[in-house]
């Protein structure tokens, strides 16, 4: 399988490439062949990151492309894994960061739209991820909307990682936890419907004060607080995800739910096309998203304070899309 990857010199790709060469997120016994995409400028510390790959001697890596181009990243793509973004640097506006990675997503989604597989599946990582995604799918007209997906699975990891702590369980044993929403302080973990061995998480924990109050914005903030500890963001742990994402969308979920970042469809009042977090089964290289379940009063209004959220980035980039 071709893997397109972006932001190859960056530091999630430091961690994301070596465990996709490793066979983590496709499986054991499939081949890869990786095409690395970057700026000019990073391009020789892209060359160093393939220096290592090779010292690596990963059996199932079949080869590596390094290019500046995105037609060329993009050719063939099985699997597109988009990083690279546009870091906020000092003074610069929200909006700002919105437009500078407007402009990244829409010729890159051009060229997934002219060079990609037609099945490709792609994953926005780069911030803002959800906007991002909607961007690239808006600029790739001519793939399915549903082959555009972004990154919320660290935030779900997180939140099965706070509940574990907190109920001193292990986190295999948690189903059908989800996270609503945008990849911003604003998601909505919802434990309502999770549970632990059967049983229900909320019913363990029994402390709706501290799911409200120290769960949902520890879990919101967790990036930020992992900024302020290390100075840098989350990179191993969101490589990680990333691996997680694509891995249970290509190979199955075996019936447990994950979130994913996907087009509304409508589902649960999200306006068609907005990019929301949201539970999901795959199979078969197809995700489902989970419908039916009951939307309180308090759920509403968080999820509808992240849809307002995503609305108003979108508002900010409909100039780009014409
Ligand atoms: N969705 C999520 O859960 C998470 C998202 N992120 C986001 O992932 C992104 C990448 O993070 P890091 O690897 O730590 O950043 P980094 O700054 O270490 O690396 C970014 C790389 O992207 C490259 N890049 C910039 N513009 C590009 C373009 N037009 N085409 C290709 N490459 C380009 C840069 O040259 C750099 O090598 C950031 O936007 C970060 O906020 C980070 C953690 C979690
Ligand atoms: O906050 C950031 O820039 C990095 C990020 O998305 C996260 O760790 O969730």
């Amino acid at each position: 399988m071709r893997v397109a990857v972006t932001g190859a010199a960056g530091q999630i790709c430091y961690s994301l490439l070596f465990r996709i060469a490793n066979g983590d997120m496709l499986g054991k016994d499939q081949p890869v062949i990786l095409q690395l995409l970057d700026i000019t400028p990073a391009l020789p510390a892209v060359q160093g990151v393939v220096m290592e790959l090779e010292d690596c001697a990963f059996p199932l890596l079949a080869g590596v492309v390094v290019t500046d181009d995105p037609n060329v990243a993009f050719k063939d793509a099985d699997i597109a894994v988009l990083v690279g973004a546009r870091p906020r640097s000092k003074g610069m506006e929200r909006k700002d960061l919105l437009e500078a990675n407007g402009a990244i997503f829409t010729v890159q989604g051009k060229a997934l739209n002219d060079h990609a597989s037609r099945n490709v599946k792609v994953l926005v990582v780069g911030n803002p991820a959800n906007t991002n995604a909607y961007i690239a799918m808006k600029s790739a007209p001519d793939l399915p909307r549903e082959n555009f997906t972004a990154m919320l699975r660290l935030d779900h990891n997180r939140a099965l990682s706070q509940i574990a702590a907190k109920t001193g369980k292990s986190i295999d044993g948690i189903e059908k936890l989800i996270v609503w929403g945008n990849h911003s302080p604003t998601m909505y973990p919802d434990t309502r419907f999770a549970t632990i061995d059967g049983e229900s998480v909320d019913g363990l924990i029994n402390d709706q004060a501290w799911t409200r109050e120290t769960f949902i914005p520890t879990v919101g903030k967790r990036g930020a607080a992992i900024i302020e500890a290390r100075g840098l963001s989350s990179a191993a742990s969101a490589a990680n995800a990333a691996i997680d994402h694509i891995h249970d969308w290509v190979l199955g979920t075996n019936g447990q739910w994950v979130t994913m970042g996907i087009p509304s469809n409508g589902e649960y009042d999200i306006p068609a096309d907005t990019l929301y977090g949201m539970p999901v089964t795959c199979e078969n290289g197809k995700y489902t998203v989970i419908t039916g379940l009951e939307i309180d009063e308090f759920s509403r209004s968080k999820m509808n304070a992240t849809l307002a959220e995503l609305e108003e980035e979108k508002a900010g980039i409909a100039h780009l899309l014409g």
